[in-house]
């Protein structure tokens, strides 16, 4: 079986690729770097590490790369042949994809062809959006077409997969734990979809928030505090206990929301929140807070992995004091080399706080209020956002 992923960059090496090559199938990557590409063809494959004490290494095999701006008819071509295709290029490159990946469904659906297409993005149902952008691209005679013979299935990725370079090779890195979760409820019997290593599930939905609203919650505090408060790496935030404790407020607020909202255990939830935040502080990884905190603007949005969990927690009443400390840490995060964070401060500048945090979380005029102050403070005296009496207080 040929799967065609878009994306060779650290998840879709150091683990979409490898589990769909143990699923049997062939890979084909479609990516625009051309360093990743040359040296995934030279080899046939490419090798990622594990991030643990042994450092043992594991080689994907039967993997081939094309650049598809360069090569739009080739990448076509692999398209057309595969069996399943799948992405991680990253939210905002979703809609970029679309032309190439809509006229390549078309003209399999013309031929009666079938595939499932699983978006892996951190974002609540990614492949919805994807087929959204797909649909844009395509006439409504079109739209008829795809509708019959491309399934857009949701999923929900879970690895912190990082790369470094060693001899000229960029060397996917990756921890040992994995998760991926497959919505096979749509899903066309008989088109092929990976099955080992993988979860699959009715429903989707409580998944991909407890994905986004714990694990990335998590992750995104300690990079838009640590980077506040001059840290430069996840592991490094966390040896702060302070910064650990507020973390930790927002996040045991949150797991409130999946007891009351899907009536799941707290004792199992606690024990997840407890695993991620020991994933986060795994010693083998040198996670940057620049990585983790890169492209603001998406992780504000209202329904990512800060305020996301904060609407559901106001509405159901819960105070998580903590969340909007954290939603005001991300509004300062001033990284010149982070096109987004730049764009973010310009927006802050031009009509100030309240504003851009309507605008971009589309929070209550009350609830930007607060936060607007909240970051007023912290531009002042960042050492306040731990003031944590506050935090218990509030609670
Ligand atoms: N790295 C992680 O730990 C991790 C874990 C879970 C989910 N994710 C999600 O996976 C996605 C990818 O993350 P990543 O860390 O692998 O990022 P990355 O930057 O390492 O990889 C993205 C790859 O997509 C390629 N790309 C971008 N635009 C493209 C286009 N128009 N056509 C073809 N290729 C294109 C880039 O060249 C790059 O190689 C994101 O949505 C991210 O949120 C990442
Ligand atoms: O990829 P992003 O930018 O949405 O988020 C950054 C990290 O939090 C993320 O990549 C995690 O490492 C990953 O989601 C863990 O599964």
């Amino acid at each position: 079986m040929k799967a065609v992923h878009f994306g060779a960059g650290n998840i879709g090496r150091g683990f979409i690729g490898q589990i769909l090559s143990q699923n049997g199938f062939d890979i084909t990557f479609l990516d625009n770097n051309r360093a990743i590409i040359d040296q995934i063809n030279t080899n046939n494959g490419y090798p990622i590490q594990y991030l643990d004490r042994q450092k043992s290494t594991f080689w994907v095999k039967n993997v081939s790369a094309i650049d598809s701006g360069q090569y739009p008819r080739s990448s076509l071509e692999a398209l057309v042949a595969a069996d399943l295709i799948t992405t991680s290029v990253g939210v905002n490159n979703l809609k970029k994809i679309a032309p190439l990946l809509k006229e390549a469904l078309v003209y399999r659906a013309q031929k009666q062809k079938s595939v499932n297409i699983l978006a892996n993005e951190n974002m609540i149902n990614a492949s919805t959006y994807l087929k959204k952008c797909v649909y844009q691209a395509a006439s409504l005679e079109e739209q008829s077409l795809l509708r019959q013979y491309a399934t857009f299935v949701n999923t929900a990725i879970d690895r912190q997969a990082l790369s470094f370079h060693h001899n000229d090779q960029i060397i996917a890195a990756v921890e040992p734990y994995y998760e991926w979760v497959i919505d096979s409820s749509i899903v066309q019997p008989g088109v092929p979809l990976p099955q080992n290593n993988v979860v699959l599930v009715d429903n989707i939905q409580p998944y991909i928030e407890r994905k986004l609203y714990i694990v990335n919650a998590s992750h995104a505090a300690l990079a838009y505090v640590g980077y506040l408060l001059g840290y430069s790496t996840i592991q490094q935030a966390m040896h702060n206990p302070q910064i650990d404790q507020l973390v930790q407020s927002f996040i045991t607020t949150n797991l409130q929301y999946f007891v009351q909202q899907y009536q799941q255990s707290l004792p199992q939830l606690q024990q997840f929140a407890a695993q991620t935040m020991q994933r986060n502080q795994n010693p083998q990884l040198t996670d940057p807070v620049t990585r983790v905190g890169r492209a603001p603007i998406r992780k504000l949005q209202k329904n990512d992995r800060l305020v996301g969990p904060f609407l559901r927690t106001q509405q159901l009443q819960l105070p998580n004091p903590g969340g909007q400390r954290i939603i005001a840490s991300a509004y300062l995060y001033n990284n010149p080399d982070d096109p987004e964070a730049v764009l973010l401060q310009k927006k802050i500048v031009a009509q100030g706080y309240q504003a851009t945090i309507q605008e971009v979380s589309q929070l209550s005029a009350t609830a930007a209020h607060q936060i607007a102050l909240l970051c007023q403070r912290y531009y002042q005296d960042p050492q306040q956002i731990l003031d944590l009496r506050e935090v218990n207080n509030d609670c």
